[in-house]
């Protein structure tokens, strides 16, 4: 295995056909190692989301090559992203909670897509995530009686449930007040550190761009800016 989690040789990426065919990203070139938390930053439009999403699995990879945990995905088939996505943990800010299930349910529904195993377990785990995230009042509360920034957590509680290798967020705090939003980017530090979780994050917030190890932004497609960030 190699350090790197993530390697992103000559990626570009287009939308469109024809005339309407507009170019996204351009050369994009990264290593982003194991177990370290990077900031995606730009303005809008400058194509993070895009990144995020085809380092995710999300999208096709059209031109150049992405290793994700040492696999290629360029010209890779279905099942091979499917099993990749299972090892990725999801943050967006659609947070697609189940309304008629509880704050545990829906973490424990991250579990359940990875197979079976013990509910017990699973509810343990929930319970566990949602403490560390400040919800441990709230684990049997729906959705509809949580507020706007505690849905947030459920959702980062249920990315994190699985265990996931990498972990891919797009302004995960962006609904969060500080102290909840340290808090949540406090975890995936430690779980970069305890686990060797890697964490790639879209954000505007600038409270927590000192946490990362690394601020990579984006403009037009293209990288501007590459730095690690000491003391992180
Ligand atoms: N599905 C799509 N179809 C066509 N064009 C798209 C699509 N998704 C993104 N784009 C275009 O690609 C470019 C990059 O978009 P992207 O959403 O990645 O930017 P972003 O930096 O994440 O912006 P924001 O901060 O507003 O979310 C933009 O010009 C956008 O209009």
């Amino acid at each position: 295995m190699t350090d790197a989690a993530i390697s992103v040789r000559g990626l570009e990426h287009f939308f469109g056909e024809g005339e309407a065919r507009k170019q996204a990203l351009f050369d994009i070139n990264l290593e982003i190692r194991r177990g370290s938390l990077t900031i995606l930053m730009g303005p809008s439009g400058s194509g993070k989301t895009t990144l995020l999403t085809i380092m995710g699995c999300l999208r096709e990879v059209y031109a150049g090559s992405i290793r994700l945990l040492d696999q290629e995905l360029f010209a890779s088939d279905e099942i091979t992203r499917v099993d990749m996505r299972r090892r990725l943990g999801f943050i967006f800010q659609a947070h697609n909670l189940h309304d008629s299930l509880t704050a545990r349910q829906n973490v424990m529904m991250g579990l359940q897509v990875h197979g079976r195993g013990d509910p017990k377990r699973h509810a343990q785990a929930a319970d566990h995530l949602l403490g560390l995230l400040g919800l441990g009042e709230r684990l049997d509360y729906r959705p509809a009686n949580l507020s706007g920034g505690q849905k947030q957590r459920v959702a980062i509680a249920r990315a994190l449930v699985s265990n996931p290798d990498i972990i891919f967020a797009d302004e995960p705090t962006a609904a969060l007040d500080k102290v909840s939003g340290m808090a949540a980017v406090r975890l995936f530090k430690d779980l970069g550190r305890t686990r060797g979780t890697t964490t790639v994050m879209v954000t505007h917030d600038s409270r927590i761009l000192d946490l990362a190890d690394r601020i990579i932004t984006l403009e037009d497609g293209r990288i501007i800016e590459d730095r690690a960030v000491s003391g992180a």
